[in-house]
């Protein structure tokens, strides 16, 4: 059957309450939706996206190069089938594909918010989806999935709206970001920062797009780098060095340093640089058991069946602070939940590369 991929825009008026006191007001979201909602709304399956994905997750739109960032995972008779599920992703508050950011017009006037914009956080990310869904009708959905950032969403929902999802699966993430995290992210912050062309965020998109930034490539190089594993970088690119150049001309190169070149300044083509410092800043500033007393008494809200899936060599988030929230839900006498740590040598970004390593996982868990 076909994907039947539609894109839209919805515009809130009401003020959106934000975790940090501010108010954002109005706002839009932008989102896809696959396949067909049936007629009792009992089929619907949300995606979550991470730092830098959007709401485009399956399907091509005319003329791109590549498909939708979980293409190999959602589609017709794939693991999150559309010819059964109603497949919804929406891209998060603060990213550049549509939904309210930094470089939305800050309402009544037509300037971007810039450094204006509220801090937004996972909870406000999660909150903003859940008004989307009521307003579309749906007030409980089948699953809900997300990887990295994705997976800290899924949990908040869990969380937050225990009774809205009956399953969730929660990727490549981990309960509160750590400071080796923290770092990686503190370099593409201060390299954006830093870079005279970013104009103390007082940028033109037009030039950045056409131009580059390039201490946000350099920044994003370091972000690549945590993406990956030793492993995967040995078996991606070896010693290999660039033919044309000796290796005793210095800026001859390794393909390793061609590679983040490449994915470093191709980058700052396609993603805005305030975004990045908002959803970066939102990434570090996730707990799970803010609010709470500790990650147990947070953890004793889920109501949902919860689905754990870490990757063994994943240098981001490492397996063990999934465990540590599998830990705490055995500790305090959840039963409803699995935790698997997929074998793998990629790195943090298997959950979008190596998807056949847990699409049987996840068409179980949705089927099951
Ligand atoms: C998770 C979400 O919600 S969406 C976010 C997903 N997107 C991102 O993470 C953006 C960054 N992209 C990536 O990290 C990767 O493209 C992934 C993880 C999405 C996919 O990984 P892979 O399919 O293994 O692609 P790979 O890492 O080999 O190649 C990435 C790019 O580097 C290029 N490349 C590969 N080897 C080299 C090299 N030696 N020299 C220069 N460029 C190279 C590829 O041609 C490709 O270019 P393209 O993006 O224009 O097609
Ligand atoms: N590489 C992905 C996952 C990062 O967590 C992204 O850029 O969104």
């Amino acid at each position: 059957m076909s994907l039947n991929l539609k894109t839209y825009t919805e515009h809130f008026t009401n003020p959106l309450y934000l975790e940090s006191g501010r108010i954002l007001e109005p706002y839009d979201i932008t989102y896809e939706t696959y396949g067909e909602l049936n007629d009792d709304k009992s089929n619907v399956v949300v995606i979550c996206h991470a730092l830098t994905g959007s709401h485009h997750c399956a399907g091509t739109y005319d003329g791109d190069k590549k498909p939708g960032w979980w293409d190999n995972l959602i589609g017709s008779s794939k693991a999150v089938d559309t010819d059964k599920y109603f497949v919804i992703c929406t891209n998060v508050l603060g990213s550049c594909f549509g939904s309210t950011g930094p470089m939305s017009p800050q309402h009544p006037h037509h300037n971007p918010y810039r450094y204006k914009f509220p801090v937004i956080t996972i909870k406000d990310m999660v909150k903003a989806q859940r008004i989307l869904f009521d307003k579309l009708g749906i007030h409980n959905v089948h699953a809900i999935i997300g990887g990295s950032m994705g997976g800290m969403q899924a949990l908040h929902f869990a969380i937050h709206y225990p009774d809205f999802a009956s399953k969730i699966i929660s990727l490549a993430t981990t309960h509160a970001t750590q400071p080796w995290a923290i770092a990686f992210n503190k370099i593409s912050q201060e390299a954006i920062l830093k870079d005279p062309d970013f104009k103390g965020g007082y940028y033109e998109s037009s030039e950045i797009a056409k131009s580059g930034l390039s201490g946000m490539a350099v920044g994003r190089m370091a972000g690549h780098i945590s993406f990956l594993s030793p492993e995967s970088m040995q078996s991606k690119f070896g010693r290999e060095y660039r033919g044309t150049d000796g290796l005793y001309e210095l800026f001859g190169k390794f393909q390793v340093e061609m590679y983040l070149e490449y994915n470093g300044y191709n980058f700052t083509k396609w993603f805005d640089p305030l975004s990045y410092l908002y959803i970066t800043k939102a990434i570090n500033i996730y707990d799970l058991s803010r609010g709470f007393d500790s990650l147990g008494e947070a953890l004793q809200k889920v109501n949902a069946e919860l689905h754990l899936i870490s990757f063994s060599n994943d240098l981001l988030f490492r397996s063990h602070e999934m465990k540590e929230i599998n830990d705490t839900l055995k500790a305090i006498g959840y039963k409803n939940h699995n935790y698997l740590d997929v074998q793998s040598d990629y790195g943090h970004d298997s959950f979008l590369v190596e998807v056949d390593k847990f699409e049987k996982y996840i068409k179980d868990v949705l089927n099951g």
